[in-house]
């Protein structure tokens, strides 16, 4: 199981380092083995940020990330990525299995049996691997590179699987067979964090959904849960931004603002029932919330 313990992360920025820019605060949440959690915000939520700190690309500010109680050597044999951009994963001079070789190095893997663990783990990703290896990646679709990625991250034992926006840059037709390939994962028992910045991508593929906003975890449950009963006002109004196909744009224009609801300071927070917590997106920190001293808070239920 991979658990985050009160994670935060603050980045120095400006000239010499001298400013701090906190872009995640106290996030706890965990990934079971076979369960799909996203990661749900708006740009700049800190997202990424987390998926790197779980990656170990980054160092946590504060809190602790562990899977597991998996020595620190084992653990990135464990914890693999896929990213948006499957190209940018590939050297386009070098044929694209190349990154199963460089893989094998990369952790001192044997040689022997190898091309046969490759064919396999390229199989379980639904790919042939006669007609993926010994071709360049130019010569490849994004939905055969990204399955590749994830083909890589099986060879090396994976438990759990960081998948950062990894369908924004597929096609429609392809996307859906990527996310059909993280539910067949999930049923063999590998964790997901699926970070996404769609919300119906989050309902469709996750067991559980994480929202943010600027950093903090505003609400966190089962997906069913989460949207089926979004209990933050900013979950809510989140929720009701995503376009409906029955209705036409200039119709979403005139629905009234949501009346006299803080979108910060949720009612109740903390569990709201057994696995759904809501809580407040400063922290509880009043006087960093700029609307703390008008804010009207009504009762959701
Ligand atoms: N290396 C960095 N140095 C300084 N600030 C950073 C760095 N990386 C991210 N940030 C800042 O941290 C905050 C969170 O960024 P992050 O990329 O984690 O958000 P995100 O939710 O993944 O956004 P997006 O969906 O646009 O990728 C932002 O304010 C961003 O500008």
């Amino acid at each position: 199981m991979l658990k985050l313990d009160k994670v935060g992360k603050t980045y120095r920025i400006g000239a010499f380092g001298g400013q701090e820019l906190r872009a995640v605060h106290d996030v706890s949440f965990q990934v079971n083995p076979g369960e799909v959690v996203s990661l749900i915000g708006e740009s700049g939520s800190g997202k990424s940020t987390i998926g790197k700190m779980v990656l170990r690309l980054l160092p946590p500010s504060a809190g602790a990330i562990t899977l597991d109680g998996t020595p620190e050597a084992d653990y990135y044999r464990h914890v693999q990525g896929v990213f948006q951009d499957p190209f940018s994963s590939y050297n386009p001079i070098f044929k694209a299995d190349r990154v199963f070789e460089m893989v094998r190095q990369g952790f001192g893997l044997p040689s022997q049996d190898w091309r046969e663990k490759v064919e396999a783990a390229l199989r379980s990703v639904r790919l042939d691997p006669g007609a993926v290896l010994g071709k360049y990646p130019h010569q490849l679709s994004g939905g055969q590179l990204q399955r590749m990625l994830i083909a890589r991250a099986l060879l090396l034992e994976l438990k759990v699987l960081v998948a950062d926006e990894i369908i924004s840059m597929l096609d429609a037709s392809t996307r859906i067979d990527v996310l059909n390939l993280l539910g067949e994962l999930r049923e063999r028992g590998l964790g997901i964090l699926f970070i996404t910045h769609d919300l119906s991508l989050g309902n469709y593929v996750s067991d559980r959904t994480v929202v943010l906003y600027k950093g903090r975890m505003v609400e966190t449950g089962r997906t069913d849960r989460v949207f089926g009963d979004p209990r933050h006002p900013y979950t809510r109004r989140l929720l009701a931004s995503v376009p409906q196909l029955h209705r036409k744009w200039s119709e979403e224009e005139e629905q009234p603002e949501p009346e006299a609801e803080c979108l910060f300071h949720a009612p109740g927070e903390g569990w709201v029932e057994p696995d759904h917590f809501v809580g407040c997106a400063f922290g509880g920190e009043q006087d960093e919330c700029p609307r703390a001293a008008e804010a009207v808070v009504i009762p959701l239920r």
